[in-house]
């Protein structure tokens, strides 16, 4: 049985065929630049919904305290972490058990404990070179979204004690922005495939500035950037029956909005596109390995 095999398998090495074969056909096809720029351009629609939802609420500081005054006590009487990051880390434990993390497109923010039970397996397509699939930013995330986007995104209100609510809508802009940012490597990924002697060249000699000009699109940017802010105008509108919607066209201030468009500019602006560009970076870095 293995002979004919063999024999093949000089046969078409001689002839170049399985170099060519290796060359040409990508370990993965069908992951192209408009595919993956077209998974980016939806998950925008979950960003900004998210973050509407998020705007509901009031901030519901305690629930960020580190050293809260409810949830259980860790080890020796220590509190572990805020309520918002026991909420967070729990409820990822229950996702990682029904499977959420066999897709390579989630990356939990903390490791899971608990092995995957719950589902029944699923042959998951992995588009990602294996020494570098691991890259991730969440901890980056993790602080931007706390420290900077969510002081701007919550209303006003006085504290409501609807701290698990809350806390759901945190997650959900989380798991969002990790799956928009992460997926730089997949963007990463098309790219090398599509430039591989300039990106393997750039690789070798870990030349992260030159990657990062190689891998920018200015003007992509700018039309990711100018439809997240109209996104916010027209998903942040309120919908009547009668008549025209109440607010919402373009001269609207900023406030008659659910979400600030222009807050909604400027995370993409200063984090979300940035990042971005930090994974692909340090996908690139690894697509050798
Ligand atoms: C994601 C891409 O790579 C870069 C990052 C972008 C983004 O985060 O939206 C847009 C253009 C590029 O500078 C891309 O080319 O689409």
């Amino acid at each position: 049985m293995a002979a004919p095999s063999l024999y093949l398998y000089t046969y078409l090495l001689s002839c170049n065929v399985i170099t060519l074969l290796l060359v040409v056909v990508p370990p993965c096809a069908g992951l192209g630049l408009d595919t993956v720029r077209g998974f980016l351009t939806r998950e925008e629609d979950t960003v900004v919904f998210s973050l509407i939802e998020r705007a509901k609420h009031p901030l519901n500081l305690p629930a960020y305290d580190d050293r809260p005054c409810f949830g259980p006590a860790g080890r020796h009487g220590r509190r572990n972490g805020s309520f918002v990051e026991l909420f967070v880390r729990e409820s990822e434990q229950i996702q990682a058990k029904a499977g959420r993390y066999q897709s390579q497109q989630e990356v939990p923010f903390f490791q899971p404990r608990v092995p995957f039970t719950l589902a029944p397996p699923y042959n998951f397509t992995t588009d990602l070179h294996p020494g570098a699939a691991s890259v991730n930013v969440n901890d980056a995330i993790w602080g931007m979204y706390f420290n900077e986007l969510l002081p701007q995104l919550a209303n006003n209100g006085s504290d409501d004690g609807n701290y698990a609510v809350t806390a759901a809508s945190d997650l959900a802009c989380l798991q969002a922005l990790s799956r928009r940012i992460n997926y730089g490597r997949y963007v990463a990924e098309v790219k090398f495939r599509g430039d591989q002697q300039r990106y393997t060249a750039l690789i070798r000699s870990k030349d992260k500035d030159a990657l990062m000009k190689l891998l920018t699109s200015q003007a992509q940017e700018d039309v990711v950037k100018r439809r997240v802010e109209k996104k916010a105008m027209v998903f942040g509108q309120d919908v009547t029956l009668n008549g025209p919607t109440e607010t919402g066209d373009d001269t609207s201030s900023q406030s008659s909005f659910k979400v600030a468009p222009s807050v909604v500019y400027e995370l993409y602006d200063r984090w979300v596109i940035p990042l971005t560009k930090q994974v692909e970076v340090e996908y690139l870095l690894h697509r050798l390995d």
